[in-house]
């Protein structure tokens, strides 16, 4: 996934996008203007928030005193469920801009399928009518499976360029990775690194055998796996250590033995099966 010249970024269909972020969920504003100032100073290029995480104007603050040009930046958000009709998206980005605090998205997101509502297709239409605007740069869907994504296709005829969705060690979501990969669909793993379980997959004795070998650190050896396997990866630290140590893994790959081992490590882990989910 990552482009020839420059290994820190992923093509998506119009445009190109960090291959490393800053996950802010459950950071509040405060929380996260800091932890998004220091991963800006830290090298980050991308942050994804949400509508539903309630701090999008401490990002949009935490940007601000970075003081980077916001082109730098790849902004990336999402909105909930009550946003699903082309007439909602474009209202859900006005309100998104005005937390933020900036006049485009890069990146602009269904938060879940919802599909009691029936609604995530015109939800897909509705970004797909920004983008042609030129109001953002890429277009994606969050936690959608196969079957949401099959319908959205033949509905609209709109590819989403991304589809965020839990992947981990633990849950490495190999047949809905291949069916984006097969429609040119960027994969963005959410809980990269295990999430509310990160110290069970830190300790997990494969992990941290081949973290050893290579003298990183375990968390760093995962993000790693995710980069090789093509994913975006946005892992979450309010920490400035950890927030430092998670973008430090550019500078060595993992052999294929290595990742085939923590591939292996797969046993469908609590990924979140729900997709009807309420709230966001
Ligand atoms: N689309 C969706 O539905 C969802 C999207 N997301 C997005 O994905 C992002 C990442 O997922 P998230 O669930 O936060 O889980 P992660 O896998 O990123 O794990 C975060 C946890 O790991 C800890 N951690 C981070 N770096 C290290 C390190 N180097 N060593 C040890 N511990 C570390 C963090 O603690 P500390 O801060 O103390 O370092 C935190 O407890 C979210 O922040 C959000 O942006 C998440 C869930 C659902
Ligand atoms: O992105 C998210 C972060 O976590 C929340 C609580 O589990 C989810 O609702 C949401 O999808």
């Amino acid at each position: 996934m990552s482009t020839a010249l420059d290994p820190t970024r992923a093509l998506l269909h119009g445009a190109s996008i960090p291959v490393l972020g800053l996950g802010t969920w459950p950071l509040a504003d405060a929380e996260a203007a800091a932890a998004v100032r220091t991963a800006i100073e830290s090298g980050y290029r991308l942050i994804d928030t949400a509508e539903n995480y309630r701090n999008e104007v401490g990002v949009g603050q935490g940007i601000r005193d970075s003081g980077i040009d916001r082109s730098q930046v790849f902004i990336a958000t999402k909105f909930n469920r009550e946003w699903h009709s082309v007439e909602g998206v474009l209202q859900a980005y006005l309100a998104s801009l005005e937390r933020l605090g900036v006049d485009y998205l890069d990146l602009l997101m269904v938060h879940w399928p919802n599909p009691d509502q029936c609604r995530f297709a015109d939800a897909v239409r509705g970004l797909d009518a920004l983008l042609e605007e030129g109001a953002i740069r890429a277009i994606g869907v969050s936690n959608f499976k196969a079957w949401h994504l099959r319908q959205v296709l033949l509905e609209t005829g709109v590819t989403p360029d991304v589809n965020q969705i839990q992947v981990s060690p633990y849950s490495t979501r190999d047949d809905l990775r291949r069916f984006n990969a097969e429609h040119g669909i960027a994969t963005e793993s959410w809980s990269p690194i295990g999430g509310s379980k990160a110290a069970r997959l830190r300790t997990d004795p494969v992990i941290a055998g081949i973290a050893e070998k290579y003298g990183r650190s375990p968390v760093q050896v995962v993000l790693r796996w995710h980069l090789q396997l093509g994913l975006i990866v946005i892992p979450k630290s309010a920490n400035p250590h950890r927030i430092a140590e998670n973008a430090a893994i550019f500078d060595f790959a993992l052999a294929d033995d290595d990742l085939a081992a923590i591939s292996a490590l797969d046993r469908g882990d609590g990924h979140i099966t729900d997709s009807d989910r309420s709230g966001n």
